[in-house]
């Protein structure tokens, strides 16, 4: 571990320092870089040879020689001013540090238990770790404190930086610990360095390895008690189940003469034997065993297993002993004419495991000190590092099982088929061939049917994209077609829809010209009535007119006759005062009671002229409101109301009981009212004149009830009249619009009349109080601005005029 130790923090060190000692050297950082990539490189170099670098030289010597050499290559780095020198030193000097580190390793390692192996591998690297952290830090340091120096003597001069000092420095101290390794580990005490070295250098006049026939040579290796026999029965069981000859044989005593060499050579009772005897003698029985068992039994073909050869000579009488192993094996190669096994497995397990396998008592051999099964141990890893390729190292340690396992699986790798293996080879190889060949068939004909398929998929796929792409093509077709039908369907609609409403428009202006034409007409009929209406109207009232003066004339010449007879009657009575009385009957003149006669003549008149004076305006009379719906050519000419009591004299009705409305029947008259006559105000059409003590409902506000008509409310000059009678009331019928509901029989109601509180719902025409103070007056209906019913429409509205003619006139 010192040695690995070491070595590192020289290398750690050296790398450390080189880039100081590049520039010492005039280089930069490409010297450097050489310089690293030398060291490191030479490591790896040293680390993979180091197995097969001197095998017959001992490893503990080794350790201590590479040591040794990297130091002096550090001394001579730090010497060499040249820089290609420095650059090939420093290899060297990796090249000695690889191979110490390696050895050292595996030395540690064949040195160490199996169970402790890897805490020590673990505490090993630590430790190197640690020392390459101190080199690496150290080192430069040293380099610094030391600096540049100069010496010369005369034509000698010398000139270093601290780098190369340091070097050099490292390289000195690896000397010593070299020389303290090989003193405490060397195992050939015995032997002189030099010419171990020379010898492991040379290798002496060993013989070309003979061939081993048609077999296949196998050695069981190892210390005793590692289980080689034990190994070595499983794999020749193995091996002839392969349908191998296998000969399992042993060194020593395979041979009667081996026999008696083994009891010489095992026995205790031989002890003090040379060493130089002992390896000869079992040099002796290797040969006499290669040349009457193992050699016959390769040339037959055999797989010869044989249970110890010439490594144990080198190992027990050469690592174990201070014989040269390298003489030992040149001596057992000239035994066995060079025969080396194919397959050397070594069974590496720790002397000390080994010995408590020990069954029987020790030989004489097996006696020996622990420090001499350790020797050997090392000797044989020192071979088989020597040629890994054609050794096996298994541990021992492990349960038999497992180390025929490991076995076997080499073995696989190289051991040759035996004939019946080929057979049956062959025969799986004819039969894996039929089978690959059935199997390529098989594959053809399915890949061939995989073709047909794919084809016929393709052809399918293909066939159905056309299908797609053609049913795609009369659906854009159908598309487009359906697409112009429908632009042609609205083209045709549009083009029905403009002649529609064209029609429409034409339909229109023609109804709006018929309409207008009509209305024209209508207009002119309407103007031709009213022209005519009008003119009848003029006429009407004309004659009215006429009428009224004649009347006012009658009514006048009627006043100036009785104004005439009054003055008659006044001149008589004047003449009467003047002449004495001829009767009893007093004058009236003088009375001013007027007789019976008299009186008679002036109230018969005056009521004629009343009668007479008692025109009314003649109303209009509509054409559309004639009966019949035909025009009235003429204003029917009303008879004169007659003399209620001429009436009542000649025993009939002075008018037709057409045009006498309902007499109302007579309500009580209180005494003293019968001959009272309310005067009632004359009741006109509303508009334009309404009666002033009677608006329609809604004619203010507030909802119109259905038929009749509402009292003026406050903001009407309404002057209630106790009303007896004659008058008419409309009666209680919804009102409907005009047309919509008609009083289907009977004369026409007026709109507006009288109103008056009893009775409400009736519709009839008073008749005239039966006095004689009062008149009735019957209007025809259809004048301008009354009712608009008709001519033959009765204006029922009886007016109760008080017929005093002073008033009336
Ligand atoms: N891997 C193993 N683990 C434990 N015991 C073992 C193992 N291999 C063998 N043994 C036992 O160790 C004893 C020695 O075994 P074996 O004789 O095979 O060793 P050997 O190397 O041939 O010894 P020797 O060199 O003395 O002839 C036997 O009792 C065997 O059963
Ligand atoms: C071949 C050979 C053997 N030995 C030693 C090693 C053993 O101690 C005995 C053989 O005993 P085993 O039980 O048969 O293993 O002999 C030796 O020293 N040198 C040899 O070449």
């Amino acid at each position: 571990m010192l040695a690995s130790a070491s070595v590192a923090a020289a290398v750690a060190a050296a790398v450390a320092v080189s880039v100081l000692h590049a520039k010492d050297l005039g280089g930069g950082p490409v010297l450097y870089g050489l310089l690293v990539g030398a060291l490191t490189g030479g490591v790896v170099v040293g680390i993979r040879t180091a197995p097969a670098l001197l095998p017959t030289l001992s490893r503990r010597r080794l350790l201590a020689l590479a040591l040794a050499f990297t130091g002096v290559a550090l001394l001579a780095a730090g010497l060499v001013p040249d820089v290609t020198s420095v650059v090939l030193i420093m290899t060297l000097a990796g090249v000695g540090a690889g191979l110490a580190a390696n050895t050292g390793h595996t030395l540690l390692d064949q040195e160490t238990e199996d169970q402790r192996r890897p805490r020590t591998t673990e505490h090993l690297h630590a430790v190197v770790r640690v020392f390459v952290a101190l080199g690496a830090v150290i080192a430069p340091l040293v380099a610094a404190g030391i600096g540049p120096h100069r010496l010369e003597n005369g034509r000698f001069v010398f000139a270093h930086g601290g780098a190369a000092f340091t070097l050099m420095l490292v390289g000195a101290l690896l000397l010593p610990v070299a020389a303290l390794v090989l003193a405490k580990v060397d195992d050939r005490s015995g032997v002189p360095l030099r010419q171990d070295l020379r010898d492991a250098l040379l290798g002496g006049d060993d013989p070309e390895p003979a061939p081993a026939g048609a077999g296949f040579f196998i050695a069981l290796e190892g210390g005793d008690g590692s289980g080689k026999s034990t190994q070595a029965e499983a794999l020749a069981e193995w091996i002839r189940a392969k349908g191998h000859e296998v000969v399992l044989t042993r060194e020593p005593g395979a041979t009667p003469v081996g026999k008696r060499l083994r009891s010489i050579l095992l026995d205790v009772s031989s002890a003090g034997l040379s060493h130089r005897a002992e390896a000869l003698l079992y040099a002796a029985d290797r040969a006499e065993h290669i040349d009457t068992v193992v050699r016959p039994a390769l040339e037959r073909g055999a797989v010869v297993i044989t249970d110890r050869y010439i490594d144990s000579s080198v190992a027990y009488q050469g690592a174990g002993r201070d014989l040269s192993p390298t003489e030992i094996a040149r001596i057992n190669r000239w035994a066995t004419d060079g025969l080396v096994p194919h397959l050397t497995v070594l069974l590496d397990v720790d002397p000390e495991t080994a010995r408590e396998r020990f069954t029987e008592a020790p030989d004489r051999l097996e006696s020996e000190p622990a420090e001499f099964h350790a020797r050997v141990r090392t000797g044989f890893l020192t071979l088989a590092a020597a040629d890994p390729g054609r050794y096996l190292v298994v541990d021992a340690g492990q349960e038999p099982e497992a180390v025929t396992t490991v076995i076997r699986h080499r073995l696989d790798q190289v051991l040759p088929l035996s004939e019946a293996e080929i057979q049956a080879r062959e025969e799986a190889r004819r039969k894996a061939e039929e089978e690959a060949r059935r199997k390529a068939e098989e594959e053809a004909a399915r890949k061939a049917e995989e073709e047909r398929l794919e084809r016929e998929r393709q052809e399918q796929l293909a066939r159905l994209r056309a299908e797609e792409e053609e049913r795609k093509r009369r659906e854009l077709e159908e598309a487009q077609r359906r697409e112009a039908e429908r632009q042609a369907e609205e083209a045709r609609q549009r083009a029905e829809e403009a002649h529609r409403r064209a029609e429409e428009e034409r339909q229109r202006l023609l109804a709006e010209e018929k309409a207008r034409a009509e209305a024209e007409a209508r207009r002119k009929a309407e103007e031709e009535r009213r022209r005519k209406q009008a003119e009848e109207e003029a006429r009407l009232r004309a004659e009215a007119e006429a009428l009224r003066l004649e009347k006012q004339r009658r009514a006048e010449e009627a006043l100036l006759r009785a104004e005439q007879a009054r003055r008659l009657a006044e001149q008589a009575a004047a003449a009467a005062e003047a002449g004495p009385a001829t009767t009893g009957r007093p004058d009236p003149a003088t009375t001013g009671r007027p007789s019976p006669a008299t009186t008679a003549r002036p109230e018969a008149a005056r009521r004629r002229t009343v009668e007479e004076a008692a025109t009314v305006p003649t109303p209009v009379v509509k054409p559309a409101d004639a009966p019949g719906g035909g025009p009235v050519d003429e204003t029917a000419v009303l008879p004169r109301v007659p003399d209620e009591a001429a009436g009542r004299r000649s025993g009939r009705s002075p008018v037709s009981e057409a045009e006498v409305t309902t007499e109302l029947p007579m309500p009580p008259v209180p005494p003293g009212a019968a001959d009272e006559t309310a005067v009632l105000p004359p009741c006109r059409r509303v508009p334009p004149t309404r009666p002033p003590y009677c608006l329609p409902y809604g004619a203010t506000s507030g909802a119109r009830p259905t038929g009749g008509c509402r009292p003026a409310t406050s903001g009407t000059s309404v002057r209630r009249r106790p009303t007896t009678a004659r008058v008419s009331c409309r009666r209680s019928t919804p009102r409907t619009r005009r047309g919509a509901a008609r009083v289907p029989t009977g004369p026409r109601r007026p709109r507006w009349t009288t109103c008056r509180p009893w009775p409400t719902n009736c519709w009839a025409r008073a008749t005239a109080m039966p006095t004689a103070r009062t008149g009735t007056v019957t209007r025809t209906a259809g004048a301008a601005g009354a009712d608009r019913w008709g001519p033959r429409v009765r204006v029922m509205s009886v007016l109760t005029r008080t017929m005093d003619p002073v008033r009336q006139t």
